[in-house]
């Protein structure tokens, strides 16, 4: 297979303050890729999986680790007695920091083959880090589930396979790791592809493929295996070059959320005033009529200017300043729409949460909410119901969520905002809860009941099937 050396393996964070927020910039970033080329995906699995080994792996076989690194690496392992190289020593680097407790972390790293480039959202695998999760696959059209061949589908599996579900990504690899250590067994792998893919088509996700891996060892990740004649589909990176990506900007309606208003009242431009910012969705032309939200005026573009000149028409996820015919009220925080086809704004929000904090939500508790680049104070009024990972029912009655609950809730907002059903607006439907006394990140929202209701009955769904 053909491969370049561009190895961009950019180790990064993401602000943990600004978590899903920043989650969805971050996996913006690539946008230098062609987007229809581009592969955005998002790792999960339990403890000692052997995600980073993984990880590690595709970038060692796709040669996308630089030559520094490598010696680095082969030294590491040698100096611990290792007959193999330790690849998960490539993405070790990020772990002491991980372990600070830092409340929301992803690394992004970036990889191309000649097909493809891919953006890995790249997150630790304990219990408690679903949060991480979150971030890493809501802007993801793939999630690569990992599961320990010699333990199978574990709770941690099946809130995986709902998170992902619940973020509406739109394929999922259960990768079956470790099959060297059950002797590359097909009934085994076959019992647990079976039972996961089950599981998936109750929550909704037909696209599964189940792959049979030893990530140590490199089988049927990026080479195929001769240990497993068994097994004719692709091996992992064969499948991560083939997935569809369905990206066409132009079936979505234009969002535009404000991030500065520039007014640099030169003396070359005494008049300029612009309104920057990255188009969340959607495309916006010269001449199109526009609403600004939440304020309802109407006025028109009349530019579109970049760093690399004007342009007549400006796609998702572009960034731009658009220039405006009239002089309207416009501040950060607001979203420009099409005038025609107006999105709902309210104060009211009903939305599905996954709780992140460590203490439950409290019935009437103080917050903020972060939609796009606006935060507004809020109360968190009532929880109305929760969804039961293990049964996939949904229980009422309940009034308040636990750390990695999923539960539906009402907030009331100081203010109205956009509310983007998630289900149709997977970019602009979603939202942070954010702890106004510290800062933290207490829940990743998305907006509309629709994600979990359309998760309850999926048990019924399944025993149909
Ligand atoms: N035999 C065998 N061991 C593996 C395989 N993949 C990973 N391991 C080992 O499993 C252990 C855990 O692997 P990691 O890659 O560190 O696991 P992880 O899931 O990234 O762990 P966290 O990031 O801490 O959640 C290491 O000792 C790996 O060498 C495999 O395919 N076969």
């Amino acid at each position: 297979m053909g491969t370049t050396m561009t190895q961009q393996d950019h180790d990064e964070r993401a602000d943990p303050a600004a978590g899903l927020a920043a989650g969805l910039a971050a996996g913006h970033r690539a946008s230098t890729h062609h987007e229809r080329d581009l592969l955005r995906l998002a790792t999960a699995g339990s403890v000692d999986d052997g995600k980073s080994t993984l990880i590690g792996r595709l970038l060692y076989d796709t040669k996308s680790v630089l030559a520094d690194q490598l010696a680095a690496v082969e030294r590491a392992s040698q100096a611990r007695g290792g007959e193999v190289v330790d690849l998960a020593l490539l993405t070790d680097g990020l772990r002491a920091e991980r372990e600070q407790g830092i409340t929301i972390d992803v690394a992004y790293r970036y990889f191309s083959t000649a097909t493809r480039a891919f953006v890995l959202a790249d997150t630790p695998g304990h219990v408690q880090y679903t949060r991480n999760m979150v971030t890493g696959a809501s802007t993801a059209e793939l999630a690569i589930v990992l599961v320990d061949a010699r333990k199978g589908v574990l709770e941690q599996t099946r809130r995986h396979a709902t998170i992902a579900a619940l973020l509406g990504v739109p394929h999922v690899v259960l990768a079956v790791n470790k099959m060297d250590l059950v002797g590359f067994d097909e009934a085994t792998f076959t019992a647990i592809a079976d039972e996961f893919t089950l599981y998936a088509a109750g929550l909704g996700v037909h696209d599964v493929r189940a792959i049979p891996l030893s990530a140590l060892a490199g089988d049927n990740v990026v080479d195929r295996s001769a240990r497993t004649p068994w097994y004719a589909g692709p091996t992992l990176l064969e499948h991560l070059e083939a997935v569809p990506v369905d990206r066409d900007p132009t079936t979505e309606p234009l969002r535009f959320p404000v991030q500065y208003v520039i007014r640099p009242q030169t003396p070359d431009h005494p008049d300029y005033r612009g309104y920057a910012g990255r188009i969340a969705s959607g495309v916006v032309r010269v001449g199109e009529d526009v609403v600004v939200l939440p304020s309802g005026r109407r006025t028109s573009v009349v530019g579109i200017d970049t760093f690399d000149g004007e342009l007549d028409v400006a796609h998702a996820p572009q960034s731009v300043t658009l220039r405006l015919a009239d002089d309207v009220d416009i501040s950060r925080g607001d979203v420009l729409a099409p005038a025609a086809d107006a999105p709902v704004t309210g104060a009211d929000l009903t939305g599905t949460l996954c709780w992140l904090a460590d203490a439950p939500s409290v019935p009437g508790a103080r917050v903020l909410v972060r939609s796009g680049t606006r935060t507004v104070r809020a109360i968190l009024r009532t929880v109305d119901s929760r969804l039961h990972i293990d049964t996939l029912t949904v229980e009422p009655g309940v009034d308040r969520l636990a750390l990695n609950d999923i539960g539906t809730v009402q907030l009331r907002l100081a203010e109205p905002i956009v509310l983007d059903d998630y289900a149709e607006h997977r970019r602009t439907g979603a939202f942070l809860l954010v702890d106004p006394a510290d800062g933290t990140t207490l829940a990743a929202g998305m907006v509309g009941p629709s994600t979990v209701v359309g998760l309850a009955g999926a048990e019924e769904r399944c025993r149909a099937l």
